[in-house]
C-alpha cells in the first residue's frame, strides 16, 4: 500500500471525524432540549386538560382534547427518539466510522464515486453527500458480493451496473487507521484472519467487516417465507441469524420493530451470549425465547413438564434401564410425522366419540356431570368441526352454571354461612353493600319489580325490609365468590379433560389403530403406553410429550396465536421436531421464519435433518416458499481443529476450513483417572499461561460435569465454574459444562474430559463428540483412560498429536 494513499485516508478519516464530532456538539442541546422537553409535557398532561364530564358535549370535549395531548405528546416523544438515535448513531461511529470502500463507476456517469461502508449512514451538512454508508444500503451489498470488475447492485427502482474499481479495508481504532487492504477477494482473508485469530469473548461479535458472499445471500434474503441454513459448525449460522435481524429492522424500519422479531435459542445461557450483537450495530435486542419457555408457560400450571436437558441426560446415561429401549423408540415415534399424521386423525376420531370431560363439581357434588356434557356436545350438528363444538359447549355451561347459582343461593349453607360470617366480616360486606351503588340500585328495581308483578303499592322505604334484602344480597354474593372460580375454568376449558384425552392414546395397539388409523406403530408399543399412562399419573409429561399433548390440547380448545410477530428465528433447529415447527407455525400464523441448524450436530433423538429432500421443514410452507442455503466454510476454529473434527462425521468431507494455522489437537491417555486430571490441571495452567481465557473442560453429560469439577478440583483446578442448566450468565474462565449446553457457543480452548470408546461409542454419540469438539477455536485437547472412542481411532494419525500423562502426583 502507498504511504501517499495511507495519508490521503488518514486526512479523509480526520475530516469525517471531525463532522461526526461537530454534529454530535451541535446536536447535544437538542437532544437534552426534546428530552426535557418531552417529560415537561408528561408532567403537565393533566394541567392543560380539564376533565368535565357533565353533559355529552363536555365529556367529547374532555375526550378530544386528551388525545390531542397525547398526540402531541407522541410526536415530541417519535421526534426525541430519531434525533437520539441519530445523535447515538454518530456516537458509536466516531472511534472507527468505517470498515470498508468501494470506487463504483456507474455506467453512464462521468466520476466513480467512493463509497465508505460503516455501522451506519452519516450524511454531510449539504443533507445529500454521504460521508459514510450504512453496511446495510443497497450499494454497499457490493462489498460484500463483489470483486473489483463489472459489478451491479439491486434498488427497488432496479438493477444498477457499472465497475468496482477499488475495494478497500480498513481496521481503524480510536481515529487511527491500524490496517488497509486492498482486496482482491470478496472479502480479503487478511482482515478475516486477524479477526478469526483473536480470543473468545464471553459475549459474540458482530460480522459487518466481514460478511463472506454466501453469508450476506442469507442476510439479505427477503422473498422466502421459510429461510432454511444448513452449516456446518462455526460456519457462521448464528452471526448471520443476528446480522439478518439487522438487516431487516433496517429495511423494514417503518414498518417492524425489534419487539416483533422473535428467537428461539438452545439454551437461557446462550441468550446472554448474544445479547450484545445487536445493540452493538445500534438496534434494540429482539425478543429471545427457548421452547422450553413456552412449554412450561403453556403447560406449567397443571402438568410439569420434563424439560429437553433431562430427556438427554436420561438418554446418555441409563442405558440398560428397564424400559429404556422403549422411551427411547418413544421418543422417535413422538416427534415422528406418522405421529402427527396420527393426532390428527384422532381429532376427526374424537369428533364422532370418545371425549372426555370432567365433571363440575361444587361442594362434593357434581353440578354438571361428564355424562351430560358428552351428551350435549354429541348432540350438536357432528358436521361442525370439534372446536366449535367445544366452544358451543361452553356457552352452554355457562348458562346452566348461571342458572345453577341462582338455585345454589337457596341451598341451606348459604344461610349457614351467613351465620358463621363473624361481626367483623358482617359488618366488613354490610359496609361494602352500602357503599356499592349497583347493588343499591338492583335492591331497588328489585323493588320495582315486585311492586308491578304483585300489582302492590311500593311500600315506603320504612316498609322496604333492608335487613332482609340485604341478607339476601349478601346470601348472592357468597354464592357468587363460590361459584367463581367454576366460572373461570369453564371459560379456560377445564371441562375438558386433556389429560385422558391424550392419556387415552395409550391403552393398546389395537385401540390405538382405531383412533388414529395409524399405519406404523413402534414395537415396544405396550411399554410405551405404560410408561406414558405412569407419567401422566402423576401429572408429569415426559419431554416429548410435551409439545403433542399441547398439540392436541389446542385441537380442541383453539390454537393461541400471536399474530404480533413478523419474523421467527430458530437456532440450533435441527433439534426440534416435526411437531415443534408445527406448532410454531400455527402459534406465529403472520410470521416469516428463519431456521439455521447443523444436523452433524442432531444430538437430541427428536433431530430433524434441514435439508434433506423430505424435510418436514420444506413441506411446512412449501417448496415455493421455501429457500435453502448451505454454509459448508467453518471459520470458528483452526485448519487442523476442522480437519481433525469433520473426520468424526459420516459425510464431513464437504466441511471446508479456513486457512488459520495452529497446533493439531493434542490426545493425552493414562491408566489412571487421577494422574490425568492432575494433567488436566496442568495443561489449563499453560494454556492460560499462553493467554487463552476462555477454556472449556466438555463433557457427556451434567453427572460426569460434577465429577470432573470435583475431581478436578480435587487435582488442584482453580476457578473453575460449573456450568448447570440453571446459569443463566456466560462468563469467560475456566468452565466445566455438558456438551448439550455447549450448544452454540465457542471457547479459545476446550479439553474434552473423557474420549474414550465408553463415552462415545455409540452411534447417537458420534455427534456429540463432534459438538464438543467444534466449541474449539484455539486449540482442543481430549483425554481418556482405556480406549479412545472408535470414532477417533478411525482417524488418520497425522490429524493429531497423542501425549501420555506425565505429571505426578
Ligand atoms: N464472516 C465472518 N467474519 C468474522 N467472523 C466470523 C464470520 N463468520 C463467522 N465468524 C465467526 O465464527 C465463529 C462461529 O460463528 P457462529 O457461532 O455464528 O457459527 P455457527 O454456525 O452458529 O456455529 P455452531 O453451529 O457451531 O454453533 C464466531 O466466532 C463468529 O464470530
Amino acid at each position: 500500500m502507498q504511504t501517499q494513499d495511507w495519508q490521503l485516508e488518514q486526512e479523509r478519516l480526520e475530516s469525517v471525524r471531525s463532522k461526526l464530532q461537530a454534529r454530535i456538539t451541535e446536536l447535544e442541546p437538542e437532544v437534552a432540549g426534546m428530552r426535557d422537553q418531552a417529560s415537561e409535557i408528561r408532567k403537565r398532561f393533566w394541567e392543560e386538560v380539564t376533565i368535565n364530564t357533565s353533559t355529552h358535549e363536555d365529556f367529547e370535549e374532555t375526550f378530544y382534547t386528551i388525545n390531542q395531548q397525547s398526540a402531541v405528546l407522541a410526536e415530541r416523544e417519535r421526534g426525541h427518539m430519531r434525533l437520539a438515535q441519530q445523535w447515538n448513531n454518530m456516537k458509536r461511529l466516531l472511534p472507527s466510522p468505517y470498515f470498508g470502500r468501494i470506487d463504483f463507476q456507474e455506467k453512464g456517469l462521468a466520476l466513480p464515486d467512493q463509497i465508505y461502508i460503516g455501522v451506519s449512514s452519516f450524511v454531510d451538512e449539504d443533507g445529500l453527500s454521504f460521508l459514510i454508508y450504512d453496511w446495510r444500503t443497497p450499494i454497499a451489498s457490493m462489498y460484500y458480493d463483489s470483486s473489483p470488475g463489472v459489478a451491479s447492485y439491486v434498488t427497488p427502482i432496479g438493477r444498477i451496473d457499472g465497475t468496482m474499481e477499488l475495494k478497500r479495508q480498513f481496521q481503524i481504532h480510536n481515529g487511527e487507521i491500524r490496517n488497509m487492504f486492498d482486496a482482491n477477494e470478496t472479502i480479503g482473508d487478511q482482515l478475516l484472519q486477524q479477526v478469526l485469530g483473536k480470543g473468545a469473548d464471553s459475549q459474540m461479535k458482530s460480522i459487518v467487516a466481514t460478511i463472506q458472499k454466501e453469508q450476506n445471500a442469507i442476510i439479505r434474503n427477503d422473498t422466502s417465507r421459510m429461510l432454511i441454513v444448513q452449516g456446518a459448525a462455526g460456519s457462521g449460522k448464528t452471526s448471520a441469524a443476528l446480522q439478518r435481524v439487522a438487516y431487516l429492522l433496517y429495511k423494514h424500519r417503518q414498518t417492524i420493530s425489534a419487539d416483533q422479531i422473535v428467537l428461539f435459542s438452545p439454551n437461557p445461557m446462550f441468550g446472554s451470549y448474544i445479547s450484545t450483537v445487536l445493540p452493538e450495530l445500534g438496534e434494540d435486542n429482539m425478543q429471545q425465547t427457548t421452547f422450553q419457555q413456552f412449554l412450561d408457560y403453556w403447560l406449567g400450571s397443571s402438568l410439569r413438564p420434563e424439560d429437553v436437558f433431562d430427556q438427554i441426560e436420561y438418554v446418555l446415561t441409563s442405558h440398560g434401564a428397564p424400559g429404556y429401549e422403549a422411551r427411547l423408540q418413544g421418543i422417535e415415534y413422538k416427534a415422528s410425522d406418522a405421529f402427527l399424521q396420527a393426532l390428527q386423525n384422532y381429532g376427526n376420531w374424537l369428533g364422532q366419540e370418545g371425549m372426555r370431560f370432567n365433571s363440575i363439581r361444587f361442594r362434593n357434588r357434581d353440578l354438571i356431570t361428564a355424562e351430560q356434557m358428552r351428551a350435549k356436545f354429541y348432540g350438536y350438528d357432528r358436521s361442525l368441526p370439534l372446536l366449535n363444538r367445544v366452544v358451543l359447549l361452553q356457552e352452554w355451561l355457562l348458562k346452566e352454571l348461571a342458572s345453577l347459582e341462582r338455585k345454589e343461593r337457596e341451598e341451606s349453607w348459604v344461610q349457614e354461612e351467613l351465620n358463621y360470617l363473624d361481626n367483623d366480616q358482617y359488618a366488613d360486606i354490610f359496609e361494602v353493600l352500602h357503599k356499592d351503588k349497583e347493588v343499591f340500585d338492583i335492591a331497588e328495581q328489585y323493588a320495582k319489580v315486585r311492586e308491578k308483578i304483585g300489582n302492590k303499592r311500593r311500600e315506603d322505604e320504612g316498609d322496604f325490609d333492608f335487613a332482609q334484602k340485604e341478607e339476601e344480597l349478601l346470601g348472592r354474593k357468597i354464592v357468587k365468590e363460590r361459584f367463581n372460580p367454576l366460572r373461570k375454568g369453564i371459560k379456560k376449558f377445564s371441562f375438558v379433560d386433556i389429560k385422558g384425552i391424550y392419556g387415552d392414546l395409550f391403552v393398546d395397539e389395537a385401540a390405538y389403530r382405531e383412533k388414529t388409523n395409524a399405519t406404523f406403530i413402534p414395537t415396544l408399543w405396550p411399554e410405551i403406553c405404560s410408561q406414558t399412562k405412569e407419567s401422566l399419573l402423576q401429572n408429569a409429561l415426559f419431554h416429548e410429550d410435551a409439545t403433542p399433548y399441547l398439540y392436541v390440547k389446542e385441537m380442541i380448545e383453539g390454537v393461541r396465536t400471536n399474530t404480533e410477530i413478523k419474523y421467527v428465528f430458530v437456532d440450533e433447529g435441527q433439534d426440534y421436531s416435526t411437531f415443534q415447527y408445527e406448532y410454531l407455525k400455527k402459534l406465529f400464523p403472520r410470521a416469516r421464519m428463519t431456521v439455521l441448524g447443523d444436523f452433524g450436530q442432531a444430538i437430541f433423538t427428536q433431530a430433524t435433518n434441514l435439508a434433506a429432500a423430505d424435510s418436514p421443514l420444506v413441506r411446512l410452507y412449501g417448496e415455493a416458499e421455501t429457500s435453502l442455503f448451505s454454509l459448508v466454510r467453518s471459520y470458528r476454529s483452526t485448519k487442523e481443529i476442522v480437519e481433525f473434527t469433520r473426520a468424526m462425521l459420516l459425510d464431513g468431507d464437504e466441511i471446508v476450513a479456513f486457512e488459520r494455522k495452529g497446533l493439531k489437537p493434542l490426545l493425552t491417555r493414562s491408566n489412571d483417572r487421577e494422574k490425568l486430571d492432575a494433567q488436566m490441571v496442568a495443561d489449563i495452567a499453560s494454556l492460560r499461561a499462553e493467554g487463552f481465557d476462555s477454556i472449556a473442560i466438555i463433557t457427556k453429560t451434567a453427572a460426569e460435569s460434577h465429577k470432573a469439577y470435583e475431581s478436578l478440583q480435587i487435582q488442584g483446578g482453580e476457578a473453575l465454574q460449573l456450568v448447570t442448566k440453571e446459569t443463566f450468565n456466560f462468563e469467560k474462565g475456566i468452565m466445566v459444562i455438558p456438551v448439550y449446553l455447549a450448544k452454540g457457543v465457542e471457547f479459545d480452548a476446550v479439553l474434552v474430559y473423557d474420549a474414550s470408546s465408553g463415552a462415545y461409542g455409540r452411534d447417537n454419540e458420534r455427534k456429540l463428540l463432534y459438538t464438543a469438539c467444534t466449541r474449539a477455536m484455539h486449540r482442543l485437547h481430549l483425554y481418556m483412560t482405556g480406549d479412545w472412542s472408535p470414532f477417533i481411532q478411525a482417524f488418520p494419525v497425522d490429524l493429531y498429536e497423542e501425549s501420555e500423562a506425565y505429571t505426578t502426583e
